[in-house]
C-alpha cells in the first residue's frame, strides 16, 4: 500500500492520463463509484444521507457518488456548495450527467440554507476538498465543515477530510471530522500524522484502475501481512543454534535490571540462536534468573551504572543491541562511543544509549555496517534538536533527511511508527495499541528487532517484521486475555508464541 504526498498524487494522474489513455472524466467516473461500492457496507437505504460536493475534482468525484448511490436506491440530498462559475472540467461534465440522470441537485449560496438537512442526516458525506486544499478552509465550506461537525450524523470523507491537507508538518486550525475515510488510489501522508490522522476516523484506499505498472514506484509504504509472509525468515528442518545468530545485548545497571532483562528474554522468544548480555555485575544476579538460556559479561561498573569500554572482542557476534535500562549518566558515555566504533555487526541503539549519542553522531556515520536507531519522538527531538511536535508533524520528513545523513536505519516509535533506511526507503508500521503506551514495551521491541536482525539478510525486513510481530502480539493479547489497561511488556514477551505460531508460512 502505497502512501503519497498531494504532489506524487497528481503525478501519479498525469501518468495515468498521458500514458495509458485513461480520460481524467473515466478516473473520476472509476474513484466515485470505488467509494461508493466501499460505502454500501456502511450504509443502509432507511438513512438519510447527505453529499456536500465542492469545486474541484473532489467534487466531480461526489457528483459521481450522488448519482451512483441515488441510481442504487439510496435516499441522498445532493448539495453543490460552490458556485456553477467554480465547476470545471471532469467536474462540469459529471455535475451534468447528474442532472441529465434526473435527479435534483441542491445549491447553496448561504450556510442557513442548509442547515435543516445537516441537523435531520443520519449520514453526512464531504467531498468539498480533496488534495488541492491550499491554506485554511474559507468562505461557504469553512461554515459547512463547522456545522457538520456539530451533529450527531456519521461522517464521512472522500479521499481527504476538507480542511485537511495531503502532507504533513501543515498546521490545521479546522476540518471535517470524519469518522470514515474512503481515501482514492493510495493513502496521503497526512492520514499517518498525529496532528491530521484524527480528522481521517477509520479509513480503507479504494482501487481506481491507475495502471500500477506504469506509475512511477512510491518510495513510502505501509507493511502488510503479505510483505511479512514474502520475509519472514524460515527456519530449515536442519538448522542448529548457530544458523539463527549470536547476539549481544549491552545495557542495564543495578537499579533498572528489568529493561534488559525484558529485552533479552524478548530476543530469545524471538528466535536468536545464541544470546550473551552484558551488564554491570550488579545488575545481571536479577537478569539471569529471568534468562536461563543467555550467557552473562560483567561490565566495569561504578555503584551500579556502566562505566568504561568494553574489555571483550565484540566481532564474535552477528547483532548487537545496546542501551537499554542503562541509564543516562555521563559514565555510560565512553561505552557507547566504544562500540559504536568497534562493533562490525549490525549496532541497534536504543533508549539510554540514544540520549549518549548526539555527541558522537560523526562517529555513526562513519561505520561501515548498518546502525539502526530505535527512538521515539522524545528521544529523536532530542537527537536532531527540534521539538517533540515539530517531529510528530513531520515525522516523514525528518526520519528521512537523519537517516540519509547519518547513514542509519532510524526506527521512529509511535501510534504509527516509520521506518527508514539510508537510502531514504520508508515503511509504515500500523500495528499495535494503546495498551503499548506503557514503560518496557520499547525494551521488548528491541529484543525482538535484535532477533529478527539475526536472523534476516535484510536489515528493513528485519526491523518491519520485528515492528509487526510486537504490534500484533498487543492487538492479538487485547483482544483475549488482556485489555489494553493491564497489557505489561512482560505480557507481550509470553504472548509472542502466539503471534509467532500465525507467521509460521
Ligand atoms: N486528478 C485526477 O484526475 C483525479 C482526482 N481525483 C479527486 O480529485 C481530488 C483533487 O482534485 P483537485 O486537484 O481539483 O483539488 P480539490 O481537492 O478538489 O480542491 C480544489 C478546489 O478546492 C478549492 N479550495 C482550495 N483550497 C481551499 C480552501 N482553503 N478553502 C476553500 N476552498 C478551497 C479550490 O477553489 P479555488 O482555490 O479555486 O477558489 C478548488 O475549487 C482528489 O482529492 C480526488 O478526490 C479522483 O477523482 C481521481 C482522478
Ligand atoms: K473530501
Amino acid at each position: 500500500m502505497d502512501v503519497v504526498t498531494a504532489q506524487e498524487m497528481y503525478e501519479w494522474d498525469q501518468v495515468a492520463i498521458e500514458s495509458s489513455g485513461l480520460e481524467g472524466k473515466l478516473l473520476m467516473e472509476n474513484a466515485g463509484r470505488a467509494v461508493c461500492f466501499d460505502l454500501e457496507k456502511k450504509l443502509s437505504k432507511h438513512q438519510k444521507i447527505v453529499i456536500l460536493i465542492g469545486g474541484g475534482n473532489n467534487g466531480g468525484d461526489g457528483f459521481v457518488i450522488a448519482r451512483t448511490l441515488l441510481n442504487l436506491g439510496y435516499s441522498i440530498e445532493a448539495w453543490q456548495v460552490v458556485p456553477d462559475s467554480k465547476v470545471e472540467g471532469g467536474s462540469h461534465f459529471h455535475k451534468r450527467l447528474l442532472e441529465n440522470s434526473g435527479f435534483p441537485l441542491y445549491h447553496l449560496e448561504q450556510i442557513t440554507e442548509i442547515r435543516e438537512s445537516l441537523v435531520g442526516a443520519d449520514v453526512i458525506i464531504d467531498a468539498m476538498l480533496g488534495i488541492g486544499m491550499k491554506g485554511r478552509l474559507r468562505g461557504l465550506i469553512r461554515q459547512v465543515v463547522a456545522l457538520s461537525n456539530e451533529q450527531e450524523a456519521f461522517r464521512i470523507a472522500v479521499d481527504l477530510p476538507s480542511g485537511v491537507p495531503a502532507d504533513e508538518g501543515i498546521d490545521v486550525d479546522q476540518a471535517f471530522e470524519a469518522d470514515y475515510t474512503c481515501i482514492i488510489a493510495a493513502v496521503k501522508i497526512s492520514a499517518l500524522v498525529e496532528n491530521t490522522r484524527v480528522y481521517y476516523g477509520e479509513w480503507n484506499v479504494v482501487e481506481i484502475g491507475l495502471p500500477v505498472k506504469k506509475l512511477p514506484s512510491s518510495t513510502r509504504k505501509v507493511w502488510q501481512w503479505e510483505d511479512a509472509k514474502r520475509a519472514f525468515p524460515k527456519r530449515r528442518a536442519n538448522s542448529h543454534k548457530g544458523s539463527h545468530g549470536k547476539g549481544l545485548i549491552v545495557g542495564g545497571a543495578a537499579n533498572m535490571p528489568g529493561s534488559i532483562a525484558m529485552s533479552a528474554r524478548a530476543t530469545l522468544r524471538s528466535g536468536a540462536g545464541l544470546l550473551t548480555v552484558a551488564a554491570p555485575g550488579s545488575a545481571i544476579q536479577n537478569v539471569a534468573p529471568y534468562v536461563q538460556e543467555a550467557t552473562f559479561l560483567p561490565l566495569q561498573e561504578d555503584s551500579g551504572v556502566v562505566n568504561g569500554q568494553i574489555d571483550t572482542d565484540v566481532s564474535n557476534y552477528d547483532g548487537v543491541a545496546l542501551g537499554m535500562g542503562m541509564g543516562r549518566r555521563l559514565k555510560s558515555h565512553k561505552l557507547v562511543e566504544d562500540l559504536v566504533c568497534k562493533v562490525e555487526s549490525p549496532l541497534l541503539i536504543d533508549a539510554d544509549g540514544l540520549y549518549q549519542l548526539k555527541d558522537i553522531l560523526h562517529l555513526v556515520k562513519e561505520r561501515t555496517n548498518p546502525t539502526v536507531l530505535t527512538p521515539h519522538p522524545g528521544e529523536f527531538a532530542h537527537l536532531v534538536d527540534q521539538s517533540i511536535s515539530t517531529i510528530v508533524n513531520a515525522p516523514f520528513y525528518y526520519s528521512r533527511k537523519f537517516s540519509e545523513t547519518y547513514g542509519v536505519y532510524t526506527v521512529l516509535k509511535g501510534p504509527v511508527t516509520i521506518i527508514t533506511a539510508p537510502d531514504g526507503r520508508q515503511y509504515v508500521d500500523l500495528t499495535g495499541n494503546a495498551g503499548l503506551a506503557k514503560g518496557g514495551s520499547g525494551d521488548v521491541l528491541s529484543g525482538i528487532l535484535l532477533a529478527m536482525m539475526l536472523q534476516s539478510n535484510s536489515i528493513m525486513d528485519a526491523l518491519n517484521i520485528g515492528c509487526m510481530v510486537h504490534g500484533l502480539t498487543a492487538e492479538m493479547l487485547t483482544e483475549s486475555e488482556h485489555s489494553m489497561v493491564d497489557l505489561l511488556a512482560t505480557d507481550l514477551i509470553e504472548g509472542l508464541s502466539q503471534t509467532f505460531r500465525t507467521f509460521s508460512f
